[in-house]
Protein backbone atom coordinates (compact mmCIF):
# COMPACT_ATOMS: atom_id res chain seq x y z
CA UNK A 1 0.00 0.00 0.00
CA UNK A 2 0.72 3.45 -0.97
CA UNK A 3 0.94 6.12 1.98
CA UNK A 4 -0.24 9.52 0.55
CA UNK A 5 -3.10 10.96 0.63
CA UNK A 6 -4.79 11.60 -3.13
CA UNK A 7 -7.00 14.22 -3.90
CA UNK A 8 -8.46 12.96 -7.49
CA UNK A 9 -10.89 14.52 -9.66
CA UNK A 10 -12.59 16.38 -7.11
CA UNK A 11 -15.61 18.41 -7.76
CA UNK A 12 -17.98 20.61 -5.07
CA UNK A 13 -20.75 22.38 -5.41
CA UNK A 14 -22.61 25.40 -3.14
CA UNK A 15 -25.93 25.89 -4.10
CA UNK A 16 -25.88 25.85 -7.98
CA UNK A 17 -22.56 26.85 -8.28
CA UNK A 18 -19.43 24.22 -9.20
CA UNK A 19 -16.56 25.71 -7.01
CA UNK A 20 -14.42 22.97 -6.99
CA UNK A 21 -13.82 21.58 -10.77
CA UNK A 22 -11.38 18.94 -10.75
CA UNK A 23 -8.98 19.20 -8.11
CA UNK A 24 -6.16 16.72 -8.60
CA UNK A 25 -3.04 16.03 -6.22
CA UNK A 26 -0.69 13.78 -4.27
CA UNK A 27 0.82 14.09 -0.89
CA UNK A 28 3.17 11.36 -0.14
CA UNK A 29 3.57 10.73 3.93
CA UNK A 30 6.62 12.41 5.04
CA UNK A 31 5.53 15.84 2.62
CA UNK A 32 3.77 18.80 3.63
CA UNK A 33 2.32 20.76 1.20
CA UNK A 34 0.95 23.96 0.53
CA UNK A 35 -2.42 25.01 -1.23
CA UNK A 36 -1.85 29.02 -2.17
CA UNK A 37 -4.24 30.81 -4.21
CA UNK A 38 -5.82 34.03 -5.05
CA UNK A 39 -8.89 34.82 -2.84
CA UNK A 40 -12.41 33.62 -3.88
CA UNK A 41 -10.86 30.50 -5.52
CA UNK A 42 -11.66 27.21 -3.64
CA UNK A 43 -8.97 26.94 -1.10
CA UNK A 44 -11.20 27.24 2.10
CA UNK A 45 -14.24 24.83 0.28
CA UNK A 46 -11.01 22.31 -0.03
CA UNK A 47 -10.79 21.96 3.52
CA UNK A 48 -14.39 22.36 4.40
CA UNK A 49 -15.31 19.69 1.73
CA UNK A 50 -12.05 17.37 2.94
CA UNK A 51 -14.20 17.38 6.73
CA UNK A 52 -17.41 17.25 5.09
CA UNK A 53 -19.20 20.41 5.76
CA UNK A 54 -22.55 19.70 4.50
CA UNK A 55 -23.06 22.92 2.98
CA UNK A 56 -21.09 21.44 0.12
CA UNK A 57 -22.06 18.68 -2.27
CA UNK A 58 -19.38 16.51 -3.58
CA UNK A 59 -20.36 15.82 -7.61
CA UNK A 60 -17.72 13.68 -8.34
CA UNK A 61 -14.21 12.55 -6.93
CA UNK A 62 -12.47 11.18 -3.80
CA UNK A 63 -10.13 12.08 -1.22
CA UNK A 64 -8.13 9.16 -0.71
CA UNK A 65 -5.95 8.70 2.48
CA UNK A 66 -3.76 5.21 2.25
CA UNK A 67 -6.13 4.24 -0.56
CA UNK A 68 -9.55 5.04 1.68
CA UNK A 69 -12.09 7.25 0.63
CA UNK A 70 -12.67 9.44 3.67
CA UNK A 71 -15.15 10.94 2.08
CA UNK A 72 -17.40 8.49 3.21
CA UNK A 73 -16.07 7.88 6.54
CA UNK A 74 -17.35 9.00 9.95
CA UNK A 75 -15.33 11.15 11.90
CA UNK A 76 -14.02 8.18 14.57
CA UNK A 77 -13.23 5.95 11.04
CA UNK A 78 -10.96 9.08 10.36
CA UNK A 79 -9.72 9.64 13.75
CA UNK A 80 -8.36 6.16 13.32
CA UNK A 81 -6.75 6.32 10.04
CA UNK A 82 -4.59 9.37 11.67
CA UNK A 83 -6.19 12.07 9.74
CA UNK A 84 -6.43 15.10 11.68
CA UNK A 85 -8.25 17.96 10.24
CA UNK A 86 -7.37 20.84 12.27
CA UNK A 87 -10.31 23.25 12.17
CA UNK A 88 -12.80 21.01 12.56
CA UNK A 89 -13.45 21.55 16.35
CA UNK A 90 -13.52 25.56 16.87
CA UNK A 91 -16.52 25.19 18.63
CA UNK A 92 -16.66 26.12 22.13
CA UNK A 93 -17.36 23.19 24.58
CA UNK A 94 -18.61 24.31 27.73
CA UNK A 95 -18.21 22.03 30.62
CA UNK A 96 -15.32 20.05 29.02
CA UNK A 97 -11.77 21.21 29.45
CA UNK A 98 -9.00 21.02 27.29
CA UNK A 99 -7.65 18.05 29.30
CA UNK A 100 -10.31 15.55 29.04
CA UNK A 101 -11.26 16.70 25.64
CA UNK A 102 -7.38 15.96 24.85
CA UNK A 103 -7.80 12.49 26.67
CA UNK A 104 -11.20 11.78 24.92
CA UNK A 105 -9.29 12.53 21.83
CA UNK A 106 -6.23 10.00 21.89
CA UNK A 107 -8.80 6.93 23.57
CA UNK A 108 -10.35 7.65 20.11
CA UNK A 109 -7.63 6.77 18.13
CA UNK A 110 -7.11 3.73 20.11
CA UNK A 111 -8.00 0.18 19.05
CA UNK A 112 -10.97 -0.86 21.01
CA UNK A 113 -9.92 -2.65 24.35
CA UNK A 114 -6.57 -0.19 24.59
CA UNK A 115 -6.97 2.19 27.18
CA UNK A 116 -4.61 5.51 27.19
CA UNK A 117 -3.10 5.03 30.37
CA UNK A 118 -2.27 8.30 32.53
CA UNK A 119 1.38 7.80 32.33
CA UNK A 120 1.51 8.06 28.16
CA UNK A 121 -1.09 11.12 28.53
CA UNK A 122 0.79 13.15 31.03
CA UNK A 123 4.17 12.36 29.47
CA UNK A 124 2.88 13.35 26.26
CA UNK A 125 1.09 17.00 27.55
CA UNK A 126 4.15 17.67 29.34
CA UNK A 127 6.56 17.50 25.95
CA UNK A 128 3.98 19.20 23.79
CA UNK A 129 3.18 22.33 26.81
CA UNK A 130 6.96 22.44 26.62
CA UNK A 131 7.05 23.11 22.80
CA UNK A 132 4.19 25.24 22.83
CA UNK A 133 5.41 27.49 25.55
CA UNK A 134 2.52 26.79 27.46
CA UNK A 135 1.73 26.98 31.10
CA UNK A 136 0.32 23.71 32.31
CA UNK A 137 -2.87 25.51 34.31
CA UNK A 138 -4.08 26.21 30.51
CA UNK A 139 -5.57 22.25 30.21
CA UNK A 140 -7.93 23.15 32.99
CA UNK A 141 -9.61 25.41 30.94
CA UNK A 142 -13.10 24.91 29.07
CA UNK A 143 -12.23 23.87 25.29
CA UNK A 144 -12.12 27.53 23.39
CA UNK A 145 -14.40 29.21 25.93
CA UNK A 146 -12.84 33.18 25.76
CA UNK A 147 -9.66 31.69 23.90
CA UNK A 148 -8.40 34.43 21.90
CA UNK A 149 -7.43 33.72 17.98
CA UNK A 150 -3.92 32.97 18.78
CA UNK A 151 -5.10 30.53 21.99
CA UNK A 152 -7.30 28.97 19.78
CA UNK A 153 -4.45 28.63 17.57
CA UNK A 154 -1.84 27.07 19.65
CA UNK A 155 -4.87 24.58 21.44
CA UNK A 156 -5.07 23.35 17.85
CA UNK A 157 -1.46 22.79 17.52
CA UNK A 158 -1.44 21.27 21.27
CA UNK A 159 -4.34 18.80 19.95
CA UNK A 160 -2.17 17.21 16.78
CA UNK A 161 1.22 16.99 19.20
CA UNK A 162 -0.77 14.71 21.31
CA UNK A 163 -2.89 13.16 18.94
CA UNK A 164 0.41 12.65 16.73
CA UNK A 165 -1.49 12.38 13.12
CA UNK A 166 -0.36 10.38 10.28
CA UNK A 167 -1.67 13.24 8.19
CA UNK A 168 -2.95 16.75 8.45
CA UNK A 169 -5.06 19.02 6.95
CA UNK A 170 -4.63 22.70 8.05
CA UNK A 171 -6.81 25.90 6.58
CA UNK A 172 -4.56 28.82 7.84
CA UNK A 173 -6.89 31.61 7.52
CA UNK A 174 -5.82 35.16 8.89
CA UNK A 175 -6.19 34.05 12.78
CA UNK A 176 -4.64 37.23 13.52
CA UNK A 177 -1.50 35.69 14.86
CA UNK A 178 1.07 37.91 15.85
CA UNK A 179 4.91 37.18 15.12
CA UNK A 180 5.53 35.22 18.42
CA UNK A 181 2.50 33.15 18.12
CA UNK A 182 3.45 32.39 14.37
CA UNK A 183 6.73 30.88 15.54
CA UNK A 184 5.30 29.04 18.00
CA UNK A 185 2.40 27.25 16.13
CA UNK A 186 4.92 27.02 13.05
CA UNK A 187 7.53 25.12 15.62
CA UNK A 188 4.75 23.20 17.02
CA UNK A 189 4.10 21.68 13.05
CA UNK A 190 7.90 21.61 12.64
CA UNK A 191 8.43 19.22 15.56
CA UNK A 192 6.06 16.63 14.21
CA UNK A 193 7.97 16.67 10.55
CA UNK A 194 9.51 13.58 9.36
CA UNK A 195 8.49 10.40 7.85
CA UNK A 196 5.45 9.89 9.67
CA UNK A 197 3.40 13.13 9.04
CA UNK A 198 2.10 14.11 5.78
CA UNK A 199 -0.58 17.14 4.76
CA UNK A 200 -1.97 20.00 3.06
CA UNK A 201 -1.58 23.36 4.78
CA UNK A 202 -3.89 26.03 3.23
CA UNK A 203 -2.58 29.12 3.09
CA UNK A 204 -4.19 32.71 2.35
CA UNK A 205 -0.95 34.73 3.30
CA UNK A 206 2.47 33.54 2.32
CA UNK A 207 4.61 34.40 5.54
CA UNK A 208 3.50 31.24 7.19
CA UNK A 209 5.35 29.43 4.64
CA UNK A 210 8.41 31.83 5.89
CA UNK A 211 8.09 29.32 9.02
CA UNK A 212 6.84 25.97 7.97
CA UNK A 213 8.75 25.28 4.22
CA UNK A 214 6.74 23.51 2.46
CA UNK A 215 8.03 20.37 -0.12
CA UNK A 216 5.49 21.45 -2.27
CA UNK A 217 3.64 24.25 -3.61
CA UNK A 218 0.17 24.07 -5.53
CA UNK A 219 -1.93 26.98 -6.81
CA UNK A 220 -5.43 26.60 -7.37
CA UNK A 221 -7.10 29.03 -9.42
CA UNK A 222 -10.94 28.78 -10.44
CA UNK A 223 -11.47 25.17 -8.66
CA UNK A 224 -8.51 23.66 -10.05
CA UNK A 225 -4.80 22.95 -9.60
CA UNK A 226 -3.11 25.55 -12.39
CA UNK A 227 0.44 25.05 -10.84
CA UNK A 228 2.77 22.96 -8.97
CA UNK A 229 6.18 23.89 -7.62
CA UNK A 230 8.69 23.97 -4.96
CA UNK A 231 9.00 26.60 -2.02
CA UNK A 232 10.19 29.06 -4.36
CA UNK A 233 6.87 29.00 -5.50
CA UNK A 234 5.80 30.71 -2.64
CA UNK A 235 8.09 33.13 -2.49
CA UNK A 236 7.50 34.37 -6.28
CA UNK A 237 3.90 34.53 -5.29
CA UNK A 238 5.22 36.76 -3.01
CA UNK A 239 6.87 39.22 -4.66
CA UNK A 240 5.20 38.85 -8.38
CA UNK A 241 1.53 38.50 -7.24
CA UNK A 242 -1.08 35.70 -9.35
CA UNK A 243 -1.02 37.73 -12.35
CA UNK A 244 1.30 35.79 -14.17
CA UNK A 245 -0.87 32.48 -13.26
CA UNK A 246 -3.95 33.97 -14.47
CA UNK A 247 -2.33 34.51 -17.64
CA UNK A 248 -0.97 30.95 -17.85
CA UNK A 249 -4.00 29.67 -16.66
CA UNK A 250 -5.74 31.61 -19.86
CA UNK A 251 -3.04 31.05 -22.86
N1 LIG B 1 -21.24 28.52 1.57
C1 LIG B 1 -21.09 29.26 0.46
N2 LIG B 1 -22.13 29.90 -0.11
C2 LIG B 1 -21.96 30.63 -1.24
N3 LIG B 1 -20.79 30.79 -1.86
C3 LIG B 1 -19.72 30.18 -1.35
C4 LIG B 1 -19.81 29.39 -0.16
N4 LIG B 1 -18.58 28.91 0.12
C5 LIG B 1 -17.77 29.38 -0.84
N5 LIG B 1 -18.45 30.14 -1.72
C6 LIG B 1 -17.89 30.84 -2.87
O1 LIG B 1 -16.92 30.00 -3.47
C7 LIG B 1 -15.79 30.75 -3.92
C8 LIG B 1 -14.52 30.18 -3.31
O2 LIG B 1 -14.51 30.47 -1.92
P1 LIG B 1 -13.35 30.00 -0.93
O3 LIG B 1 -13.66 30.47 0.44
O4 LIG B 1 -13.12 28.54 -1.10
O5 LIG B 1 -12.09 30.80 -1.50
P2 LIG B 1 -10.60 30.96 -0.94
O6 LIG B 1 -9.72 30.59 -2.09
O7 LIG B 1 -10.45 30.19 0.32
O8 LIG B 1 -10.53 32.52 -0.71
P3 LIG B 1 -9.76 33.45 0.38
O9 LIG B 1 -8.31 33.37 0.06
O10 LIG B 1 -10.34 34.78 0.10
O11 LIG B 1 -10.08 32.97 1.77
C9 LIG B 1 -16.08 32.20 -3.55
O12 LIG B 1 -16.60 32.85 -4.66
C10 LIG B 1 -17.11 32.07 -2.43
O13 LIG B 1 -17.96 33.20 -2.39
Amino acid sequence: MTHQLEIRNLHATVGDTEILKGINLIVPRGELHAIMGPNGNGKSTLAKVIVGDPEYTVTQGEVLVDGQNILEMEPDERARLGVFLAFQYPVEIPGVTIANFLRLAMQARKAEGEEVSFTEFYGKLQSALKTLEWDESIVERYLNAGFSGGEKKRNEILQMLMLEPNYIIMDETDSGLDVDALKIVSKGVNSMRGPGLGGLIITHYQRLLDYIVPDKVHIILDGKVVQTGGPELAKKMDTEGYDWVKELATA
